[in-house]
């Protein structure tokens, strides 16, 4: 078959030949979409919408420009060995030229292939942000969701931390332009550069950093001594299994300090991060956490996920630095760091905290033709209405009044305008604020 997917020649594949007719009637097709999927009919899609308008808020807010990459990518992009789920799940299939393809599971990897492609010609730092559908492919049985809409926010050619600082900052001021406070969330904040300064005294190869960050990133989430059969499987021998589960249990940074010695570029990095915390004014939302390394392979220094304070919900975003990832796909050396935001969690806890928006359906005017043959004259005021910029349902079918006032109610139309002839000749239309239900008789070119 041809690269565009249409059928070959003279016979058509099932595929195209729509659903099986049985004699007279039609077999229904399944009308849910694809599992783990959803549709978003107008009240979804106008939670969407006021989500995706905060995040684009926000990314204004701090002078971050707008990017997307194509939901299709090469299955290359994603193909890391360090035993991440993600890559467990990845959707994946060959297509019709043989090319191993893949629905992107995150965003990180595609902003790394354009900033390479893009090369010299981009000047530094870049401040990207995206929204965009991401997808993973989980055996059904546990019934969880195949894609979900991510929030990105990345900084491409800064190696301060004043980075990471400022995309803290910017996710704080969503969650508080959304209503959520400090009481209501935190961030855990940690430095991969821990686990790496306790992995160089036991002198493990670089290699093995990203596997034993994706197996600590289970700890909550599978038996202790899996994580440790895990831990030796990766070549690490038990003393050092044991220095890191100490590590990780570590509550403050000056117990850090003691621990590494004042010298790392962890302690270094946390101190000032924390310091930026105070002067962004955000101290109160974040705390060290020496048990976080999220679950991605690729992140080299400070980590951070958003977490809910009553522990119901799992991570609402996460983010962190990931120095290696660019000359990792082969490109040159550059400091990055970002974060993702899920479009889930966020709601469930928006739903928790009972400060879910309301948000209804609205135009402006309602109008509709008296009698059939003032139809185009009722388009007429509708265009004149639109081109001042109002919006307008115009009524499209003679319809009975009860049923006019019905879809005025429905829509929440600020107003009706009638389209009658005495009005009309008189180049007038008759006008109901359906509010106060104040009614008037308006020129037409003097609505507005
Ligand atoms: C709570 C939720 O929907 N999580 C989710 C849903 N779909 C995904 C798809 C790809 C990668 C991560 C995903 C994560």
């Amino acid at each position: 078959p041809s690269e565009n997917g249409s059928g070959g020649g003279g016979e058509r594949s099932a595929s195209l030949a729509g659903p099986p007719v049985l004699e007279n009637s039609v077999q229904k097709i399944d009308v849910n979409p694809p599992k783990g999927t959803r549709d978003f009919p107008p009240e979804e899609m106008r939670l969407r919408s006021w989500l995706f308008h905060n995040f684009r808020e926000v990314s204004r807010l701090f002078g971050f420009e707008e990017v997307d990459y194509p939901v299709l990518e090469s299955e290359a992009l994603f193909i890391r060995k360090a035993g991440e789920e993600i890559r467990d799940q990845l959707y994946c299939f060959e297509d019709r030229g043989n090319r191993r393809v893949a629905l992107r599971p995150e965003l990180t990897p595609s902003l790394a292939r354009l900033v390479i492609q893009k090369g010299k010609s981009l000047s530094l730092p870049l401040k990207w942000f995206a929204i965009g559908q991401c997808w993973r492919y989980e055996r059904m049985t546990r019934g969880r969701r195949r894609e979900h809409y991510q929030w990105n926010m990345d900084i491409i050619g800064v190696p301060e931390v004043t980075a990471e600082a400022e995309l803290i900052s910017s996710i704080v001021t969503f969650f508080k332009q959304i209503g959520i406070s400090a009481s209501d969330v935190g961030f855990k904040v940690n430095s991969r550069k821990v686990l790496q300064e306790i992995l160089r005294s036991y002198s493990l190869s670089e290699n093995l950093f990203a596997k034993v960050c994706v197996i600590i990133d289970k700890i909550e989430k599978i038996p202790i001594d899996e994580i440790k059969k895990e831990l030796n499987s990766v070549g690490l021998p038990q003393e050092g299994v044991n220095k890191l589960l100490e590590v990780l249990s570590i509550k403050s940074l000056s117990e850090l300090e003691e621990i590494l010695g004042g010298a790392g570029e962890a302690i270094a990095d946390l101190k000032q991060l924390f310091s930026l915390a105070e002067k962004f004014g955000y101290s109160e939302w974040i705390q060290f956490d020496a048990s976080v390394v999220r679950g991605l392979a690729y992140y080299t220094g400070i980590v951070f996920e958003g977490f809910d304070r009553a522990g119901k919900l799992r991570a609402i975003c996460g983010g962190g630095r990931y120095d290696r990832l660019l000359s990792t796909f082969g490109g040159d050396d550059l400091p990055a760091c970002g974060f993702g935001f899920g479009d889930a969690v966020i709601i469930e806890l928006l739903k928790e905290k009972g400060i879910l928006p309301e948000l209804i359906p609205q135009v402006e005017n309602i109008v509709c033709a008296l009698d059939h043959d003032l139809q185009g004259a009722a388009a007429t005021v509708a265009t004149m209405l639109r081109e001042k910029g109002q919006s307008v349902d115009l009524v499209l079918e003679s319809k009975p009044l009860k049923w006019v006032f019905k879809r005025a109610a429905r829509i929440n139309a600020q107003r009706l305008i009638l389209v009658g002839n005495t009005e009309y000749i008189k180049g007038m239309v008759s006008v109901k604020i359906l509010s106060s239900g104040e009614q008037s008789e308006i020129k037409i070119d003097e609505l507005e």
